[in-house]
């Protein structure tokens, strides 16, 4: 499976994210239609340790079960630990090169960006895909950086050739669109699916407004 086509609805998620019981939200995101999942368990209330690691392993093994790729945030030993499909990293995190040489050699390895010279840095460094944003305001992120909006999503992804670039940061069903037009190859999203009503609902929708016309 290409990661171009698995970053078309990228569901990012914490166990502080969502209202319902985590392993429920992510099962139900799966059957709406997720095509890639990222464990991302940050901020205040999240999980640490051994609760963590046993959640991660049941989020994993749930995402296998439906053929999505599971991938890990930050946390690169336990990817590598609990044999996730990747990791992904942000800027303050290990430097790309030196993620590479602990992980297997089939890992999809994603790095954020938060503008156009961090995005060139992550493409010349040779990451699988590019995490761009915050694109539009977004809550769900304490520190999260300056909205970059669609105009520099667009300059992203002029600027960073073939590699894949998913946008982040309050991408809703109501601008998902907007944003594959801005030529993201997918969209990446917590609260859109986490906090919805119907994540498999929200899922199903989100797969429709960012499918590419073939
Ligand atoms: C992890 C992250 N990185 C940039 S914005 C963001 C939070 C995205 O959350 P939401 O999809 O709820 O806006
Ligand atoms: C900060 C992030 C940016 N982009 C992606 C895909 N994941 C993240 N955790
Ligand atoms: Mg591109």
């Amino acid at each position: 499976m290409l990661v171009r086509e698995s970053l078309q609805v990228y569901f990012i998620m914490g166990s502080n994210n969502c209202r319902g019981e985590p392993l429920q939200v992510v099962e139900q995101a799966l059957k709406g239609g997720i095509t890639m999942f990222q464990f991302r368990e940050k901020g205040s209330g999240a999980k640490t340790g051994k609760e963590k690691h046993s959640l991660a392993i049941k989020l994993k093994q749930l995402c296998n079960h439906y053929g999505v790729p599971f991938i890990v945030n930050d946390d690169v030993d336990l990817a590598v630990d609990i044999g996730a499909d990747g990791v992904h990293v942000g800027q303050d995190d290990e430097p790309l090169a030196s993620v590479k040489q602990r992980c297997p050699k089939s890992f999809i390895i994603g790095v954020s960006a938060t503008n156009s010279t961090e995005a060139v840095q992550a493409f010349q460094a040779g990451a699988d895909y590019i995490g761009a944003g915050p694109v539009f305001p977004t809550s769900t992120k304490q520190d999260a950086k300056l909205p970059i909006g669609l105009a520099g999503l667009e300059e992203i992804n002029r600027l960073t050739g073939e590699t894949p670039v998913t946008a982040i940061g309050g991408i809703h069903t109501d601008n998902a669109a907007d944003a594959i037009k801005a030529g993201a190859d997918g969209v990446s999203v917590i609260s859109a699916i986490s906090q919805a009503e119907s994540p498999q609902q929200a899922a199903q929708l989100l797969n429709k407004l960012t499918a590419k016309k073939r």
